[in-house]
């Protein structure tokens, strides 16, 4: 077959867009629970002490840890009680030596307590006196003031990702709203004179639009913020029009179908016609995806993927998501494809070009095994079958069965 454009591999293809992409530096202001996977813009520093007062961390009594040495069942320390910690005020007077004050967990210990002595290990006497049975040390069942997290400490630092205990963290230092980096606009527009709407009947000829709603999908899963901007036919002006818009509200646009060299001058032709440096690459060398645009428009990426619903979805899994992640994750560092597993059947590829293979996983004597979902890839139910993608590398003619291979999730 005739060559119909000069090839990438995958990884020219990443560096040479990240050389040309300037991602936005602004911040927005959210609300704690707004704030979950979201990344803080600066350091978050305590302003107070948590928690701000010795705290006990059992139900007993405060006592002088040295009142207590030597105590045992079978020869008790006899303490005089003398007072009540009530929850959430601070206690009154000082606790004096031979005296224990009754406490609940999180009360606050009263001055000259340095521990607490659990219920279980002490026996009422009277009203008034208990004999402790077990001794404690000095800042046992207690939680120190500013232990948890010390005033003016960086609470989580600039970059952070904020996870459920974050959260947390954030609300026990008094923190209630955080700036974050925003998400990553991703404008998303389908095109071909025979893509209609889910809503529509397609008429013969006509089919609904898959990738809208999977590239959304596969945009927000990687904490982007996806716009769509509906179906475009195949035309240089309508798509023009809508790119141009596409492009000045958001970060990033996706393009899907019309890559391939049927109508790839329009789409080239138009993404070059909105600024510089223009299309960088046209055609990747991977299975599937090949026909695949990767652009830069004045510091924003434009991508140009396969119309075939599967391999929009791999393409948008190998250079897509990356840079989205990369953005919405600074720190983070992950391996692509962290799985290890025995294919199941011999498959060929073709050397010189990494090939990619939606595969079912399923977990066989401790190992797992990855069976390829065979299918064209314009069919979605291969995506929906699978679980993930093996990769076969380039320098492989192919893999035998029971051969390890890398699995990447989806
Ligand atoms: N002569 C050749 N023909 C094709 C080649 C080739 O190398 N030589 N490559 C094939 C491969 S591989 C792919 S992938 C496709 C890529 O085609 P395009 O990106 O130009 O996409 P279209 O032609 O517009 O559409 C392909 C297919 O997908 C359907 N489609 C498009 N958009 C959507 C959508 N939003 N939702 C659902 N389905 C969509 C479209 O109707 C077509 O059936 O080219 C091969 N051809
Ligand atoms: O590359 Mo096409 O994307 O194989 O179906």
């Amino acid at each position: 077959m005739k060559e119909l454009f000069q090839a990438v591999t995958i990884k020219e293809a990443r560096e040479t867009i990240l050389n040309h992409v300037t991602f936005p530096r602004d911040g927005e202001k959210v609300s704690l629970l707004s704030a979950l996977n979201r990344c803080l813009l600066h350091d978050v520093v305590a302003v107070d002490n948590v928690p701000g007062f010795d705290r006990s961390t059992m139900d007993g009594f405060a006592v002088r840890a040295r009142d207590t040495f030597g105590a045992s069942e079978g020869l008790p320390a006899y303490l005089e009680v003398t007072g009540e910690v009530l929850m959430g005020v601070a206690p009154e007077g000082e606790l004096k030596p031979g005296q224990a004050w009754r406490i609940a967990t999180g009360g606050m210990l009263p001055s000259g307590a340095d521990a607490v002595v659990m219920v279980e290990h002490t026996e009422e006497l009277d009203d008034k006196t208990i004999g402790v049975t077990r001794p404690v040390a000095p800042g046992e069942n207690v939680v120190r003031r500013g232990e948890d997290v010390p005033a003016g400490s960086v609470v989580l630092p600039a970059g952070h990702c904020l996870r459920p205990q974050d959260l947390g963290i954030l609300a026990a230092a008094g923190v209630v709203a955080v700036e974050v980096r925003r998400p990553l606009r991703v404008g998303i527009i389908s095109t071909g004179d025979e893509v209609v709407s889910p809503e529509e009947k397609p008429a013969p000829g006509q089919v609904r639009d898959i990738n809208s709603y999977t590239l959304y999908g596969a945009v927000a899963a990687c904490s982007g913020e996806p716009r769509l901007y509906g179906i475009v036919r195949d035309d240089f002006h309508q798509l023009q029009e809508r790119l141009a818009r596409a492009l000045s509200e958001n970060d990033m646009v996706l393009l899907s179908g019309g890559s391939s060299v049927g109508t790839r001058d329009v789409a080239a032709r138009v993404i070059d016609s909105l600024g510089r440096p223009g299309v960088l690459f046209h055609g990747v060398s991977l299975k599937p995806g090949k026909p695949s645009v990767g652009a830069v428009v004045n510091g924003k990426p434009v991508f140009g993927l396969p119309g075939h619903p599967a391999s929009a979805l791999v393409v948008f899994e190998l250079l897509v998501a990356p840079l989205i992640r990369s953005y919405s994750y600074p720190q983070e560092s992950f391996r692509e494809f962290p799985l290890r597993a025995r294919i199941t059947r011999n498959l060929r590829s073709a050397a010189g070009r990494e090939d990619f293979v939606r595969v079912k996983l399923r977990l066989q004597d401790g190992e797992l095994h990855a069976e390829p979902v065979l299918g064209k890839s314009g069919l979605i139910t291969t995506m929906v079958r699978a679980d993930g993608l093996a990769r076969i590398p380039a320098g492989k003619e192919g893999v035998e069965t029971g051969e390890w291979v890398e699995v990447k999730l989806f």
